[in-house]
This record gives structure tokens, sequence and C-alpha cells, in this order.
């Protein structure tokens, strides 16, 4: 073991002497993986990732950090799949100028994530962001050191911030507050922070360097399709890093298809990858949020549920439209049980078919070169399906959006002294400036 000294080594090397039952593996109380949801549309993406976790029997226990705007009935459903939910305040880097350089003006909230470092209950956790998803085991990421942490597939002498190992302490968060009010971050998030702050972890101990394969982004596989091809088998941990997010896709529940915008053409991989996102979503999720919150069907063909903060609907698509995505996202149902581990054996990424899209009137319609052969689908995570619930007989599309809300002055006005804007919305620096500039001119 890297870790003799942590007491929870026998538990977590030596879980068949511990337990003989590898389903019951024992728990280790204090450690945990931790993730964040700061709005009711990342904890769709928080749950998958919990319940991911779950489906290979973590032996770690599962928190989830969230801010005063997650609902009370997305928290009650957070509650069913982690053990430990924890509301954090806000945490805005409020650096507007070099988030909007960064464009992508949302992450500031990112910075909300220094809040894992107050989980002091826990003697070690491992973050994981709401955009990733495990594929296998992952418990002996607890092995690792703070801070360990896999490149990032920009610029690899950065460690991508999505997934690490570090050790709650009071006095690193504290550390970390007063480096952020002195320096900023260089790209405006969290990421930028981090690396900044852990500055020798490109060069001082190869050990804190985790293999890419616990944290692969989904759109670097087209950076180098070789090494995809060649190590993309024992991928351990997917991101779904950047814009996009899987939620962003509708999924067609029937033909189990991620259903293409036109804006992006993925790789058969990087659908594979998202459509095993929505089928935990699906399977998993998707009947859970229905406990807490029956459907209600409206005149139309379509089903919306608005559960707080987010509104789930289902739709019936013209099954013309349905049949038309050609795109083999998933390999004929395994009958198997759930596999617990990646094998090698079982995965061969080979040649890699090209999808195009075609735009026909407002749609988008795939054309698939060939049908892929099994290999490209074996990898054991994509077999792990469950049978379709009740609601797919009925309706074909999902899609995930989060609740228009009715601003109220009053509130707005709170948002700002409390730092907490909108980024994206009307408090966009654009918008901010053309105000400013009404005044001064
Ligand atoms: O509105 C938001 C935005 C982010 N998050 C959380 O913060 C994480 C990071 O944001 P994400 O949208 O996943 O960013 P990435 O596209 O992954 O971009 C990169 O840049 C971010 C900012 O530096 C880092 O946090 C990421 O780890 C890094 O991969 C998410 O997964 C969530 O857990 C929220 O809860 N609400
Ligand atoms: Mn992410």
């Amino acid at each position: 073991s890297n870790c003799p000294q942590s007491p929870f080594s026998l538990l977590a090397h030596g879980r068949s002497v511990v337990h003989q039952d590898r389903h019951r593996p024992g728990r280790v109380t204090d450690q945990a993986f931790v993730t964040l949801a700061t709005d009711d549309v990342y904890c769709q993406g928080a749950l998958v990732l919990g319940q991911s976790l779950r489906n290979h029997t973590t032996s770690r226990k599962l928190a989830v950090l969230i801010t005063p705007e997650v609902s009370s009935g997305m928290r009650s459903v957070l509650r069913s799949v982690f053990d430990e939910v924890t509301e954090v305040d806000a945490l805005d880097s409020a650096d507007s100028v070099r988030l909007a350089l960064l464009q992508r003006p949302e992450l500031g909230v990112t910075f909300t994530k220094l809040h894992c470092w107050t989980l002091t209950h826990y003697s070690k956790c491992v973050f994981m962001d709401a955009d990733t998803l495990v594929l296998c085991n992952v418990d002996e990421l607890f092995d690792r050191e703070e801070f360990s942490a896999a490149p990032d597939s920009g610029w690899p002498d950065c460690f991508n911030s999505g997934v690490f190992v570090f050790r709650p302490s009071l006095k690193t968060y504290n550390l970390l507050l007063q480096f952020a009010a002195e320096h900023g971050s260089f790209d405006g998030g969290d990421q930028g922070l981090l690396n900044s702050f852990f500055s020798n972890w490109a060069t001082a101990d190869i050990g804190k360097h985790l293999p890419f394969i616990y944290n692969l982004s989904s759109s670097a596989v087209y950076s180098y399709v070789p090494a995809f091809n060649h190590f993309g088998r024992d991928t351990k941990v997917v991101h779904f890093l950047g814009a996009t997010k899987p939620w962003n896709y509708k999924y067609n529940l029937q033909t189990k298809r991620v259903m293409q915008d036109g804006t992006t053409s993925g790789s058969f991989h990087q659908l594979s990858f998202l459509a095993l996102w929505w089928n935990i979503y699906s399977a998993s999720i998707l009947p859970l949020l229905e406990k807490f919150q029956k459907m209600e069907e409206s005149e139309s063909e379509e089903w919306k549920h608005t559960f707080s903060g987010v509104e789930i609907t289902l739709k019936k698509v013209d099954p013309s439209v349905a049949n038309s995505l050609q795109m083999p996202v998933l390999p004929e149902q395994a009958s198997e049980a759930h596999p617990t581990a990646c094998s090698s054996e079982e995965l061969t990424f080979k040649a890699q078919p090209v999808y195009e899209t075609e735009q026909r009137g407002s749609s988008i319609h795939l054309s698939e070169p060939d049908r892929p052969s099994k290999q490209h689908a074996s990898h054991p995570a994509f077999q792990e399906t469950s049978e379709l619930n009740e609601v797919t007989s009925s309706v074909s599309e999902v899609s995930i959006h989060l609740k228009p809300e009715e601003p109220n002055p009053e509130d707005e006005r709170r948002k700002w002294e409390e730092g907490r804007m909108d980024y994206m919305g009307k408090d966009a620096f654009e918008h901010i400036k053309k105000k400013l500039d009404t005044f001064l001119l």
C-alpha cells in the first residue's frame, strides 16, 4: 500500500478480510468523494456522478456541497444518493474582467469549490466535478496524497481541477482564500488559482500526477486519437469539460441515443460517454425525481416535470425524427449483471468511425458510415444500464432546463450585495458596461 500509515488502509485494501461479501464492502467513514452543485441543473450532474460511484460500490462516503440557490426538493433527492449534503455560501472570484477574458463568466462560482477544504470531519477526500462520471471503482485514489490531480489536456504543466485528492484543513482553506485575494486566478476560476497555489505540482512529486485515465476530458480524445485508441480502454473517469454539458443534450429514451443540437458533431466515443451519462440519468435519477414529485401530463404531448428549480421535459417525438438519428450509442443491451471493474480485455477502441451531421429542416440527422461492430462499445461501463422504466414506454425525448424565475427586485439587490451576480444574464459585463456608459456620458 502507498499509505501504510492509514488505519483505514486495511479496510481499503484488505476488503476481503474485513467483509467476505464484495457487494457490502467495509465502509471507510473518514474519507469521502466530494462534489459541488450551485443550482438545480448542476445537481443533475452531481446525482449522476453520485449514482455512478454507488454503482461501482465505493467504500467511501459521498458528500455534496450546495449553495442556498439549490431548492429544498432537490436537496431531498440529493440526500437519497449522497451521505452528506452541506450548504455553503457561494464564493465568487468577483473578477469580472478576467472572467470575461475567459469567455466563461459563469465559472466564477467554481471558487465555491474551495469550501471543500472545510470538510474537516474527513481526513482525506477526492473532489470530483459534477460533470464527471466514474466508469469503475476508483477508491484507489485515496492511496494518493494532497495534492494529486491529472494533467489538463489544454496545458499539461497545469493540472485539471475536475478531479483531485486533498486533505480538508481550515489552515489550507484560509491560505487559499488569502492567496485568492492577493493573486486572483489567472483563468478567473478555481483551476487557475489552485495551479498557482500548488505550483510545484508539475515538478515536485510524480506520485501526485494522476494518470490521465482518472480525468479523461471527453473532448481531448480528438487531439490525440491514437493515444485514445491505445489507452482509452482503461478510462476510469470521464470529464465532460467545456461549455456543453451532458444535460444540455436531448436524449431519446427509446433508442437510448443522444440527440445533437447541431453545434456539436461528436465522435463515436464521445457520444458513447454522453449516452452512458444519460443512461444512468434515465435509469436511476429520473425515477428518483418522480418519487419526489409526480409528473403531470399537459394537453400537448409533453410532460413537464417542474421540480423546484429545474424543468425536465419529456416529449413525444415524431418516430421518423427519432429513427433518423442513426447514432449507435449503446451496444445491444447486455444481459449480464452490472460490471464492477474495468477489464481491459473487454474493450477495444479500434477504428474511429466518423459521423456526419447534415441539416434537414430544423432537426439534425446523423448518417452513419457503418454500423459499428460490437468492439466499439464493449467497455463494460457502456453496458451499465437497467430496464427502461414506465416513463419510457410513453415518451421519447428528455431534456433538462433551468426553470425561469420571476426576478424579484429585493432578491436581485441582495444578490448584488452578497456578490452573487447573474454573470450570463442581465449582470453580464457588457450589460454592466452599457449601464455605466449611460451614467458616464
Ligand atoms: O454554475 C456552476 C458552475 C460550476 N459548478 C461546479 O463547479 C464545477 C466546475 O465547473 P465546470 O462547468 O465543470 O467547469 P469545466 O468545464 O470543467 O472547466 C474547467 O475550469 C473550471 C474553472 O477553473 C474548473 O473548475 C474545472 O475543474 C475545469 O475542468 C462543476 O462541475 C460543478 O461541480 C456549479 O456547481 N455551478
Ligand atoms: Mn468540469
